[in-house]
């Protein structure tokens, strides 16, 4: 039946796959980075603590002396293709553009900065999908990061006259896809390499210590994963914590400590994993990549050697593309 001639255009109906991780700043210059963690560091779920304490720390102190500082390790890592995280993500949902078929619609967002989460769920809805899954690209669950871009999709779902209906990608920290996918990157990447490490270290994003006894499973997760992927490499790991942010006190061990710790313990050839990372990222290639290997040389380190996330690789979107596929069974039709 064709609908009266005022009748809205509706579209053809799709479903999407809103890939989400962080965000970043636009550029790796003090003014971009001021912005950006003045939107990051303002989020509730990240800095527990009352605005009234917090902003005037935020806005008085933090904001004015770490986006100089945070500059100079974004320029350092910063792509032809922009920051890392950005690129990596990009090229993620690029590459998994025909994963699921033509009428599924694959998209990526940032939960701080850009592209919005807002904005692409906006743009998914208007070109026609019914059905969004929204994956978070966190394999470790955490409040602030898992939660909080769920939130902000929320947020943005209730703007919608029409809201699409809506799943979202769990945690996969423990799924075999997953521990498959790390273990063989690692694998051959030890394989590459001129020596063989004395010790591999695992090492994730750090949490306040306070998060875990308040009921977030992300210590836990990371425990999990590093002990998964130690049974399938047949090797030991050191799982440690890395990125410390302020006074309190931070899950530990801190991966900076652990690499010093290793060198005077005579363990000279280090290798290093972040498997809570699905990008690259600064965290990843400044922080660990640049002055991991520094802090590890200092102490004594020989040979040092950081092994990339598995990012856009063919191994890595074959992962993606299993654990997204199982979570839109029921959307999409059979195989
Ligand atoms: C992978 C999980 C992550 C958790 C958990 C997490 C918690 C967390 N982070 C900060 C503070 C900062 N993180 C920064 C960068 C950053 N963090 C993650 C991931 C997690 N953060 C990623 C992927 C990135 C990289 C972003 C990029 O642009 O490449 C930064 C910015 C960099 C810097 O200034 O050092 C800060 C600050 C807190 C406070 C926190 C939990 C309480
Ligand atoms: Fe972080
Ligand atoms: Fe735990």
């Amino acid at each position: 039946m064709t609908p009266p001639a005022d009748h809205p255009a509706i579209p053809q109906p799709r479903i999407g796959v809103l890939l989400i991780n962080l965000g970043t700043p636009d550029a790796p210059e003090p003014r971009a980075v001021k912005r950006y963690l003045g939107e990051f560091l303002s989020d509730r779920r990240v800095v527990e603590l009352p605005s009234i304490a917090w902003q005037p720390i935020l806005r008085g102190i933090i904001l004015n002396t770490r986006p100089k500082k945070s500059a100079h390790a974004y320029s350092q890592v910063w792509t032809e293709n922009g920051s890392p995280l950005a690129a990596v993500t990009r090229a993620q949902a690029e590459g998994l553009k025909d994963a699921f078929g033509p009428e599924v619609l694959v998209d990526w967002g940032m939960r701080y900065g850009n592209p919005a989460i807002g904005d692409r769920l906006h743009a998914m809805k208007t070109a026609g999908c019914e059905r969004i899954l929204l994956a978070p690209l966190y394999p470790q669950y955490c409040a602030a990061t898992t939660a909080t871009a769920n939130d902000k999709a929320f947020a943005a779902l209730a703007q919608m006259r029409w809201q699409p209906a809506i799943r979202t990608l769990p945690p996969y920290h423990d799924h075999p896809a997953y521990i498959d996918a790390l273990a063989q990157t690692v694998r051959e990447d030890l394989a590459k390499l001129s020596f063989t490490p004395d010790a591999i270290v695992a090492s994730f994003h750090g949490m306040p210590q306070r998060t875990l006894e308040l009921g977030d499973p992300y210590h836990c997760h990371c425990q999990k994963t590093g002990r998964l992927l130690s049974e399938a490499l047949g090797t030991e790991l050191v799982v440690a914590f890395q990125s410390r942010f302020g006074r309190a006190k931070w899950l530990g061990p801190a991966t900076d400590d652990t690499l010093a710790a290793l060198a005077r313990a005579g363990k000279r050839r280090v290798a290093i994993v972040a498997p809570g990372f699905s990008a690259d990222c600064v965290e990843t290639l400044e922080e660990l990549a640049i002055r991991g290997r520094e802090t590890f040389e200092e102490a004594g380190g020989t040979d040092f050697a950081y092994l990339p996330c598995l990012n856009a690789e063919p191994v890595g979107l074959r992962m993606l593309r299993s654990i997204l596929a199982a979570e839109l069974a029921g959307w999409l039709p059979a195989a």
